[in-house]
Parts: C-alpha cells; sequence; structure tokens
C-alpha cells in the first residue's frame, strides 16, 4: 500500500458516476426498449445481459418456501435479529404530523404521509445482498409505505440467491422481480404489463444502474447515486495494525473501485499496516478485487499532527469513517463530514454493514458534505396545511393584497379582497 506524507489535496474523488459516452448511450438504449416493449423488453435484456430466458418475471411463493429450505434455521434467525436491530433503530427516525393554532383562529401545520409505492433495487451481479434487503426495506415499512416492489437480477439458473429472498419475505416485501440493471430501474419508473411504476427509487447498483437511476429521477424520486464503497480509517500510533488492515480490506473486496485509506500521525503504523494489508490481501478469496481496490485506490496519508488529520479527513468525507485513537469520543465533535462514523476498536465497519441498526446505504465520492444516511425520511413526505379564520383575513388581507400587487398579480390581489368585501363572509 502506498504512504504518502500529507499535503492538502486528499481527496477521494473518482469521477466514477458519470460513466462512459458508451454506458450511457447503452442505458439510454436500454430505458427506450422498456419504454416501447415492457415486458418483451425486460425479457429479452434478462437473455442478453444475464444469460438466462426467464418464462415469468415475478417470483413465485413456491420459490420463497423453497428459499427457506436452503438456507440453515441458524442464519435465518440472524437475518431476524438483524432486522429487529435496523427496525429499532429507524423507528427512532420518525416524524410526527404537527398543527399549531394561534389566538386569531390560524391553524398551521405539516402533514407527514408516506410514499405510495417504492421500488429497491438489489444488486446481484457480483455478490448477493440480503442486508441491503434490510437496508432498503425496512426504512420504507417504518415510513408506512403500502407498496414495495424489489427487483434484482437473477442468476444464470434463473432463480434469485435464496438470502435475498428470505430476506424479501422476512421483512415484508410486496412484490419481487428477477430483472436487474438499467432494465429493472426503466420496468419500475414507466411501468409494464408485469410491473406496475412505482412513485421512488432507491438502492444501490453498479454504473448501469447508477446512470438508469440519474436518468428517470423526475418522473420518479431517486434516493441518491450510491457509488463504489469507501473506508477512512483515522488512528494514532497505538492502533492495531491488524484490526486496520481488516477493516480497509473489508471495503476494498466490495469492488476494483472501491477505496480504502488510512489517515494517521504515526509513519510507524503506517508502515505497519502497509505490511498488514500485503500479508491479509493473499488470504483473501477475492483478493483480485481487493488487491486491485488496494493498488489503484488505497492510500496511507501520514499527517503531522492530529488535527492535520481530522481535517484530511473531513475534506475526503467518506462513506465510513472509523476513529481508531486513544479517546475517540473526543474527536468525534471534530468529524463535520462523514456517512458513518465507527468509534473505537471493536467497532468494525461491518458491524455497521450487518446488524448494528443503522443504515448502510451511505453517501459516498464526497457527497457526505451535504447528504445524509437512507432513512425514514427518504419515504415521507410532508405537506403543509393552512387553515386562516375571518378575524386572521381581516387583520392580513390588505397586506397580502398589497404584496401581489408588488408582483403585478391583480388576481391574486383581488382573490383576497373578496373575502374582505364579501358581507356574507361572517
Ligand atoms: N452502497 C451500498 O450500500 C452498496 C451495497 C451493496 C452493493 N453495493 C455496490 O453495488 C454494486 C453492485 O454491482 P453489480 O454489478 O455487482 O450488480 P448490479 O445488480 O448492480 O448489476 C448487474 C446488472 O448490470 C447489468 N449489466 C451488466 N453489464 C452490462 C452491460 N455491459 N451493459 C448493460 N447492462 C449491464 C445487467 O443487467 C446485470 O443484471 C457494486 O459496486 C457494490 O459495491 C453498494
Ligand atoms: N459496505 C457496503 C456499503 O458501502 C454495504 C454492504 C453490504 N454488504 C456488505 N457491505
Ligand atoms: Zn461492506
Amino acid at each position: 500500500m502506498k504512504i504518502i506524507q500529507l499535503n492538502d489535496r486528499v481527496s477521494l474523488r473518482r469521477n466514477i458516476e458519470e460513466g462512459n459516452e458508451q454506458q450511457l448511450n447503452s442505458v439510454l438504449d436500454i430505458l427506450s426498449q422498456v419504454k416501447k416493449e415492457g415486458d418483451d423488453a425486460l425479457v429479452s435484456l434478462t437473455e442478453k445481459f444475464d444469460r438466462v430466458k426467464l418464462a415469468s418475471l415475478k417470483v413465485t411463493k413456491e420459490e420463497i418456501e423453497h428459499a427457506y429450505k436452503q438456507l440453515d434455521e441458524e442464519i435465518i434467525s440472524y437475518i431476524k435479529e438483524a432486522a429487529v436491530n435496523i427496525k429499532a433503530f429507524h423507528e427512532r427516525q420518525t416524524r410526527q404530523s404537527w398543527f399549531s393554532t394561534s389566538d386569531d383562529g390560524t391553524m398551521l401545520g405539516q402533514k407527514v404521509t408516506p410514499l405510495d409505492s417504492v421500488g429497491v433495487y438489489v444488486p446481484g451481479g457480483k455478490a448477493a445482498y440480503p442486508s441491503s434487503v434490510l437496508m432498503n426495506v425496512l426504512p420504507a415499512k417504518v415510513a408506512g409505505v403500502e407498496r414495495i416492489v424489489m427487483v434484482s437480477p437473477p442468476s444464470k439458473d434463473g432463480t434469485l440467491p435464496p438470502g435475498v429472498l428470505v430476506a424479501a419475505n422476512e421483512v415484508g416485501v410486496d412484490e419481487i422481480y428477477k430483472v436487474g440493471g438499467a432494465q429493472a430501474v426503466g420496468a419500475l419508473a414507466y411501468g409494464t404489463e408485469s410491473i406496475q411504476a412505482v412513485d421512488k427509487i432507491v438502492g444501490p447498483g453498479n454504473i448501469y444502474v447508477a446512470l438508469a437511476k440519474r436518468e428517470v429521477f423526475g418522473l420518479v424520486d431517486i434516493d441518491m447515486i450510491a457509488g463504489p464503497s469507501e473506508i477512512v480509517v483515522l488512528a494514532d500510533g497505538n492502533a492495531n495494525p491488524a484490526y486496520i488492515a481488516a477493516d480497509l480490506l473489508s471495503q476494498a473486496e466490495h469492488d476494483e473501485l472501491a477505496s480504502a485509506v488510512l489517515v494517521t500521525t504515526s509513519q510507524a503504523l503506517a508502515e505497519k499496516v502497509s505490511e498488514e494489508v500485503d500479508r491479509q490481501l493473499e488470504q483473501l478469496p477475492r483478493k483480485d478485487i481487493a488487491g486491485a481496490s488496494i493498488e489503484n485506490f488505497g492510500a496511507v496519508y501520514v499527517a503531522g499532527s492530529m488535527e492535520e488529520a481530522v481535517q484530511a479527513v473531513n475534506q475526503l468525507a467518506p462513506e465510513h469513517l472509523e476513529i481508531m485513537v486513544e479517546d475517540p469520543m473526543a474527536l468525534l465533535g471534530k468529524i463535520k463530514h462523514a456517512g458513518a462514523i465507527f468509534l473505537g476498536p471493536n467497532s468494525s465497519e461491518p458491524v455497521g454493514d450487518y446488524f448494528a441498526g443503522p443504515n448502510h446505504v451511505l453517501p459516498t465520492n464526497g457527497t457526505a458534505r451535504f447528504s445524509s444516511p437512507l432513512s425514514v425520511d427518504d419515504f415521507i413526505k410532508k405537506s403543509s396545511v393552512i387553515s386562516y379564520s375571518k378575524t386572521a383575513i381581516e387583520q392580513n388581507g390588505r397586506k397580502i393584497a398589497a404584496l401581489a400587487r408588488l408582483e403585478g398579480l391583480e388576481a391574486h390581489a383581488r382573490a383576497v379582497e373578496a373575502r374582505l368585501e364579501d358581507k356574507e363572509n361572517d
């Protein structure tokens, strides 16, 4: 792993979310096929990209029952326990409608309503992600979304992985379809004969999924464009190099484009972690992927002071930040930009990926500067409520009419004045 003396130009930005021209053209072509040909396009595109000819897109009850038989009781119980933790965390995020009344009889408020329908994309190319089913569906459930549709690309035998199906069934997904990539996003946005369109599409995916989500945004809402995983570890000289190397590799194994970075005040620790990464990498089953990620987007930065190190972390604004210093709580207040912050030696990043409760769908590529983890807020919307009394309109009607005329909007002014002049308005 490269060891670099820190200067002020650290960045995780990888300019990958734009895609190249060929990828964008391919996505536009796929979306237009789905719009024109509906289910026929979904079947032929699945044959082309996933190499499977589907007899039907919808997952049946029998397929879900079969999935339960393929998994050990023990792992099913862990999926259930993770779901309990994730649900409990997200229940603390719920918002209530509120209304307030003033002496003149005015009532103002904010009405909170869950979205009617949501489509959840679960990636299925390089790995199966039952954890992403829980993380995307549970906040929608807690928000009260009525219809939750899941899509995921089928494996070569035309099925979805058992863990994905069991997780979906455990958290109450209403409909599951075996379709992935840009074509799945198109189906959720435009609707086809079998898949009714939804109001919002959430969930991570590869570049084709990301570009398709960006393209249909406006017709439907989207959560974010979640890019490849990122981890930054902030450590002092006393941190455990083996733990740090293991945690860096945990994210590197996601993707050749994932990034894993250590920022430390200790040259000695930098050297030990670099050696540990090389040693542990050799023992990993996905060492090709993790190795490419470490080679291209891995780095160890050595800072002159903890202050300088914290500044670098805020500049990186990583998806995941682990703080491995003597007193991590003392540094927490100084961290401004990070999707999820893991404190102390036992809070390894995968604790958050699977089990603790907070969401693992997080802002990437520096977007933690202005955005937040997926949450219940992503699945609700707010309507403002205004109720003016006779007293309130009499006291304020002329002011409102004047403000309308300032904008040259006579009809606005007259609409309000109609109430003031109406003798029957008692
Ligand atoms: N941020 C998170 O929370 C999170 C969680 C899990 C996974 N991920 C990320 O999601 C991504 C998953 O990517 P993936 O590829 O494994 O699965 P995916 O399901 O996103 O993509 C697979 C689909 O891509 C389409 N595709 C493949 N090649 C294509 C081509 N040449 N032209 C058009 N379409 C094509 C196919 O339809 C295929 O079904 C990874 O980057 C992973 O790191 C992120
Ligand atoms: N670390 C990923 C988000 O960057 C989420 C995940 C799913 N499974 C394992 N990890
Ligand atoms: Zn992960």
